[in-house]
């Protein structure tokens, strides 16, 4: 986003791949603009964006940046115009790209980055009649998945990289132009043997998702293939992997030398075990499914900061939470996921307790109790804690929280958080009680400095507020004081 308001990204082609783009830059603040000749592409783009809504705000514990505008255009012209990125995701044909790029090289300004989503073409091919794009290739879906394999003009791969890395994504740059570029060589191979097992009656579709999903696909989103194989050679490390299983190569374990004929009978082979397998259930619901299964993975993998967790941790740390409420600072903003939500359809009462613990930490952050503070070797401890749920909170909800510090004296930090629902409604309040203390020791100590100074300075802007429901027992009828 640039200090004028939001940057402008064109997508030229709105299918699954040119939609969940829309839907990546447009969550991240910025206007994009869409050019799709098909009559239907307002509607399936609609659909996806509905689904990034509910799903990637739930990665992070801060508010994504306000959405920026989304404008459907007639012309790949007028679409491209004044566009800092322009991301084409036309069919993968090759003369379609080159016909493509022609128009979006003349319509577009000199600095614009050209990106191609193609899963397979080289820079080389895509501009042989004298475009200058290079290859920006996601993965579906692109509103979660991080990795963005780059490949071409170094210049225009590192600025790409920058924007990717502002909206949450994950710029792998390729060392040389190769076809099918690195993952998607991974996959053909996977994919390819895929297709004999089926077509040779070994395993059926479902067969091989489960072999997939029940084992080393579990592995491979924390560690991938070569850290995997490392731990599995035991204590002498990927040497001994090596020394073992290296004969295999020469065993007849693929036939990834040779591909099953393409055919109507290989297609009805497969498509007909495939909607046998997954048929009950529509494309968008799977996509659901599958969106939370990602959420639930990525955020596991934030709090172990493993892998595709840092990067989420990185776009994190960028995000803003601020601003007052009633007077009060807000100390949280963030959208309730899925994963908070119970088997009454509602949000659990131990994520209130969670909002609470995050509103703390903003509250910590304010007063200079930070993560530099705790890493110097002083925090705080919770010893007390009181919930009062007093509205429900749903899927989607937008939670915010304010923290009123009701006392700072001594060791002693006694806060009373309120939560409120996106539509004003306070949810819950959270009052709970900490003292300050050395983590080296272990023993509570008086806060000094800076922080003791902002909880006096806190605890004297705050007297003047009431603290409606704080102080209560638990079962104390409302009124009763
Ligand atoms: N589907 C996938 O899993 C992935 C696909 N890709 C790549 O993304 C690109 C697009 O693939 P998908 O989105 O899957 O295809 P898609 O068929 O879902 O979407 C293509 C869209 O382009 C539109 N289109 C056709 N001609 C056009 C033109 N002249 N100008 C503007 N729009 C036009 C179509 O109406 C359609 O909405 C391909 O290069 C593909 O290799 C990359 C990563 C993953
Ligand atoms: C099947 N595919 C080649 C289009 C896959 C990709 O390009 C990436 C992905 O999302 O799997």
């Amino acid at each position: 986003m640039s200090s004028d308001g939001p940057s402008k990204v064109a997508i030229i082609g709105g299918g699954v791949i040119g939609g969940g783009w829309a839907a990546r830059f447009l969550l991240n603040g910025f206007d994009v603009s869409v050019f799709d000749p098909d009559p239907e592409a307002e509607r399936k783009i609609g659909e996806v964006i509905a689904n990034a809504r509910r799903s990637l705000p739930a990665l992070y514990d801060k508010p994504l940046p306000v959405e920026g505008a989304l404008t459907f255009c007639d012309t790949l012209e007028e679409a491209v115009c004044e566009a800092i990125w322009v991301q084409e995701s036309v069919p993968e044909r090759l003369a379609l790209k080159h016909e493509t790029h022609a128009a979006i090289s003349a319509a577009a300004g000199k600095g614009a980055i050209i990106g191609s989503s193609t899963s397979g073409f080289k820079p080389s091919e895509l501009n042989e009649k004298g475009a200058r794009a290079i290859v920006a290739h996601p993965f579906n879906p692109v509103y979660l998945l991080p990795l963005v394999e780059l490949v071409g003009d170094k210049a225009t791969c590192e600025k790409a990289a920058e924007i990717l890395r502002s909206i949450g994504m994950y710029p792998l740059t390729v060392k040389k132009e190769i076809d099918a570029h690195i993952a998607d060589r991974l996959l053909e191979a996977i994919w390819r043997e895929s297709l004999w097992l089926v077509k040779d009656g070994v395993a059926t579709t479902e067969d091989i998702d489960e072999a997939i999903r029940m084992g080393f696909g579990l592995r491979f989103a924390q560690m991938g293939l070569f850290e995997t194989y490392r731990i599995a050679g035991g204590e002498a490390g990927m040497k001994h992997f090596m020394a073992q299983f290296g004969p295999a190569l020469s065993w007849p374990w693929t036939k990834l030398m040779d591909v099953p004929e393409f055919n109507d009978e290989l297609v009805g082979l497969i498509a007909g075990q495939s909607d046998a397998q997954s048929g009950a259930k529509s494309i968008r619901e799977l996509e659901r499914e599958r969106d939370d299964n990602l959420v639930g993975i990525l955020r596991a993998l934030k709090v172990s900061d493993n892998a595709s967790g840092k990067v989420v941790s990185a776009h994190e740390a960028d995000l803003v939470v601020s601003g007052e409420r009633d007077g009060l600072p807000v100390t949280l903003n963030r959208q309730v996921p899925s994963s908070w939500t119970d088997y009454n359809g509602h949000m659990n009462e131990t994520f209130f307790l969670e909002a609470g613990s995050k509103a703390t930490d903003g509250f910590m952050a304010l007063i200079g109790a930070d993560a530099a503070y705790i890493a110097s070797g002083l925090s705080y401890f919770t010893v007390e804690s009181h919930v009062r749920y007093l509205n429900e909170v749903h899927e989607g909800d937008r939670l915010t929280a304010t923290s009123q510090l009701l006392s700072g004296q001594g060791k002693k930090m006694h806060l009373f958080h309120r939560l409120f629902r996106g539509d004003g409604e306070l949810a819950a309040t959270v009052e709970t009680l900490l003292l300050h203390t050395d983590l080296k020791a272990r023993r509570t100590c008086v806060p000094e400095g800076e922080v003791a100074e902002k909880l006096a300075e806190f605890e004297r802007i705050h007297s003047g507020f009431d603290a409606d429901g704080a102080g209560r027992f638990v079962g104390e009828r409302p009124g009763s004081r």
